[in-house]
Order: C-alpha cells, then sequence, then structure tokens
C-alpha cells in the first residue's frame, strides 16, 4: 500500500518558487494498478519521483509498503527503495555497456547474493518477458519493446512489491506499447504487485483500475 498525506513539494530557486505538489492526499492499495493523467508541468514526474523516494517532499508524509518513511539516511532510503520498489522510465535507462543479463542483474548487486543467484534470477525474470533468447545481446542490438522488457525485467527482479511507471510506452509504438502494457497488466494481476503508471495514453489509463487527475500540482479527480 502506498499512502500520501498533506503532501507538498515547492522547487526553489534564488528567483523563484514553484509549487510543483500542492496538499496532494492519495492511497494505492496493494495490488492495485493505478494511472495518474494530466498535461505538462502539472507535477506528474514530481508525483512518481516523491513516491518513489528519489525526492523529498517540502511537507507531508509517505507511508509505503507497511513503513512510515521519515527521516531516513541515504544509505537507508536506497535499501528501502531496492527492496520495495522497481522502476520503469520512458527511455528504459539501460547501461548501454552491459549486456542484457548484466543489466537485469543490477539491483541484486547491491544485496548481498552470489553471482550464480544472481543469474539464476535474472534468466527467470528474462523469461517471464519472453526475453531469453536475447540474454547476450547488447542495449544497442535490441528494439525499443525489447528494451523496454529488459527495464521491466531488472524492476522486476528483486521482487519489489510497487512498480513505478513514467510513461514505459511514451517512446514506443503502438504495436510494442500494448505488448509492454499487457506484461505490465500481467505483473499485476499474477503477482499482485502495485502499479502506478504516468501516462498521456487516455485507452491505456481506461485499462488501468483507476486514473488519478492532476492539474497544476493538484489532484482534480
Ligand atoms: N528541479 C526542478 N526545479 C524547479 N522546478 C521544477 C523542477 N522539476 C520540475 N519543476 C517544475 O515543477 C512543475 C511540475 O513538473 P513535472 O516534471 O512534475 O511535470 P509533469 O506533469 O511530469 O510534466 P510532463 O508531462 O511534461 O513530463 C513544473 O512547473 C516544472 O517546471
Amino acid at each position: 500500500m502506498i499512502k500520501l498525506s498533506g503532501i507538498n513539494k515547492i522547487y526553489r530557486t534564488d528567483e523563484i518558487e514553484t509549487l510543483a505538489l500542492e496538499n496532494v492526499n492519495l492511497t494505492v492499495d496493494q495490488g492495485e494498478f493505478v494511472s495518474i493523467m494530466g498535461p505538462s508541468g502539472c507535477g506528474k514526474s514530481t508525483l512518481l519521483n516523491v513516491i518513489g523516494l528519489l525526492d523529498e517532499p517540502t511537507s507531508g508524509t509517505i507511508e509505503m509498503a507497511g513503513t512510515v518513511i521519515g527521516k531516513m539516511k541515504d544509505k537507508q532510503l536506497a535499501e528501502f527503495r531496492n527492496a520495495n520498489l522497481g522502476f520503469v522510465f520512458q527511455s528504459f535507462h539501460l547501461i548501454n555497456s552491459l549486456n542484457v543479463v548484466d543489466n537485469v542483474e543490477l539491483p541484486l548487486l547491491y544485496r548481498k547474493m552470489r553471482g550464480s543467484e544472481r543469474t539464476r534470477l535474472a534468466k527467470e525474470v528474462l523469461e517471464r518477458v519472453g526475453l531469453s533468447h536475447r540474454m547476450r545481446h547488447m542495449p544497442s542490438q535490441l528494439s525499443g519493446g525489447q528494451c523496454q522488457r529488459v527495464a521491466i525485467a531488472r524492476a522486476i527482479v528483486g521482487n519489489p512489491e510497487i512498480i513505478l511507471a513514467d510513461e514505459p510506452t511514451g517512446n514506443l509504438d503502438s504495436k510494442m506499447g500494448a505488448e509492454v502494457m499487457e506484461l505490465l497488466h500481467n505483473l499485476n494481476k499474477e503477482d499482485n504487485r502495485t502499479i502506478v503508471m504516468v501516462t498521456h495514453n487516455e485507452e491505456q489509463a481506461k485499462m488501468t483500475d483507476r486514473i488519478m487527475r492532476f492539474f497544476d500540482g493538484r489532484q482534480i479527480q
């Protein structure tokens, strides 16, 4: 479960203050698949970064996976993220100098796990996303849809309860986008993973359990 209470996020520079999130209160139940929609600049990515503990809110509280996230030190935050959250980004964020299986193993490097066990788990999730035949390929040798499936494999290899996806089909054509959406749906329905997805695509949003709409940093629906 994810629970945000009274979240405000203000970006301050020398000259201006931007209120990117204003009193956001939201709850996402465990196993729910929700989408976040709204016009450019309304705070969607900021919200996902706050939920993903990548960006600290200016005020408000966050509760997630049974833990109230208070003032955690960076190391604790990194450990919490590694154990509970999987990230999928629009532009994949794969490491180009590593092959597919090594990319997928990355989140496990931070855990004390033997190399053979890491590789076994990475192979398992690559099979799950239909890419076990591309394990030794480099990211540059894959299609966009395949890159995103590798990124999803990397997001789930550590078995996180929550997946955060920021426009996961934004760089894909409609066919590849549909494949990625189907994969996310399976991860939600079959594994009961909680998914929060930012999207500009109404059709895809309608396929999720609930749509949250934002405007100017506020939740409007
Ligand atoms: N690091 C930052 N410093 C200052 N202002 C920022 C920063 N990041 C975002 N903002 C501002 O906060 C607001 C929300 O930005 P955010 O990126 O969350 O919007 P978004 O809804 O994800 O937009 P898009 O759909 O275009 O990606 C915008 O007005 C933006 O200019």
